[in-house]
């Protein structure tokens, strides 16, 4: 038996970096999250101790803040991209890097040029992958929380001694989305993108009449596919925040679908991806990231 060094990365997970750009009084703010890891030829310093072709994470914190000062940050996706082959393409020894972001929202106090809100804990995400000359990027969105008070229904599930749910043709449907959308071709608009596919993700969990939290899923995604065609892949991660209407019977009261009770765990967990057939290969595109 002899026993080896599997796959490896290793980089600074959670660099959280702020910028400011003023544009006169009227300023700018770009709120991120930056994880980077790298790979390559690393068996030296996880055998014998030796360093030589390790650029610490120290040195991999520090390029991200000089970056963000050296150039503007600009959408995340191109950051991303500048940073991954940078390591890829200084040091010898990398030969990939992994790059993923992600974007706080904030929105400006109104009448405010330097006040700003965050509203909601939703994030824009980019995950890229840079291996040698090629890169690939999947971007996302996650802990978008939506909601529909009606227009969502299920029955028709199997019924076995253990199953004790009602059937419901009338029901809440709600869900925190993580999306992640893997791209192909080139010269994409990132930010007119993202605003697109999110905007398709709600409008179709609005107005998909759903029969099951998977119906919506695919529903979403495919939406997508058919509206982008610079979207090769969609992956859909949907917590089912169930709510849960109250009995109110003890009370002498008649629960009309009007009380509920949300639940926060456990909950059901609904995940998938929808793809073109005739996509461009994934390369290493989802290497290492979750399935969903
Ligand atoms: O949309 C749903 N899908 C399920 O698989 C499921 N299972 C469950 O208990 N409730 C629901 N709802």
């Amino acid at each position: 038996m002899a026993i080896v060094l599997g796959p490896n990365q290793y980089g600074k997970a959670e660099n959280r970096l702020v910028t400011v750009t003023r544009d006169g009084s009227v300023h700018t703010i770009k709120d991120l999250t930056v994880s980077t890891s790298l790979r390559g030829d690393l068996a030296e310093t996880h055998l014998t101790g030796d360093n030589s072709a390790v650029l610490a994470t120290d040195t991999q914190k520090n390029t991200v803040y000089a970056f963000a000062k050296e150039a503007p940050v600009g959408e995340i996706e191109d950051f991303a991209l500048r940073l991954g082959r940078h390591f890829v393409s200084t040091q010898e020894a990398i030969t990939g890097a992994r790059v993923l972001i992600d974007e706080h929202s904030w929105q400006r106090i109104e009448g405010n040029d330097h006040s700003f809100l965050q509203g909601s804990n939703e994030k824009r995400t980019t995950a890229v992958t840079v291996e040698g000359p090629r890169a690939w990027v999947v971007s996302g969105l996650k802990d978008l929380v939506v909601l529909k008070s009606t227009g969502s229904e299920f029955h028709g599930f199997p019924r076995d001694r253990y199953t004790t749910l009602k059937e419901t043709d009338d029901r809440i449907l709600a869900t925190s989305v993580t999306a992640r959308w893997r791209y192909q071709g080139s010269g994409i608009d990132w930010a007119e993108s993202f605003a697109e596919v999110r905007g398709i993700l709600l409008r179709t969990f609005a107005a998909k009449y759903s029969l099951s939290l998977q119906q919506t899923l695919y529903a979403m995604g495919a939406a997508v596919l058919e509206e982008r065609p610079e979207v090769a892949e969609v992956r859909l991660s949907m917590p089912n925040k169930h709510h849960f209407e109250v009995d109110l019977s003890p009370f002498g009261l008649e629960n009309g679908n009007e009380v509920f009770y949300a639940a926060d765990r456990p909950y059901g967990l609904i995940e998938g991806s929808v793809l073109r057939d005739d996509a461009e290969d994934a390369g290493a595109a989802w290497h290492t990231l979750p399935a969903f």
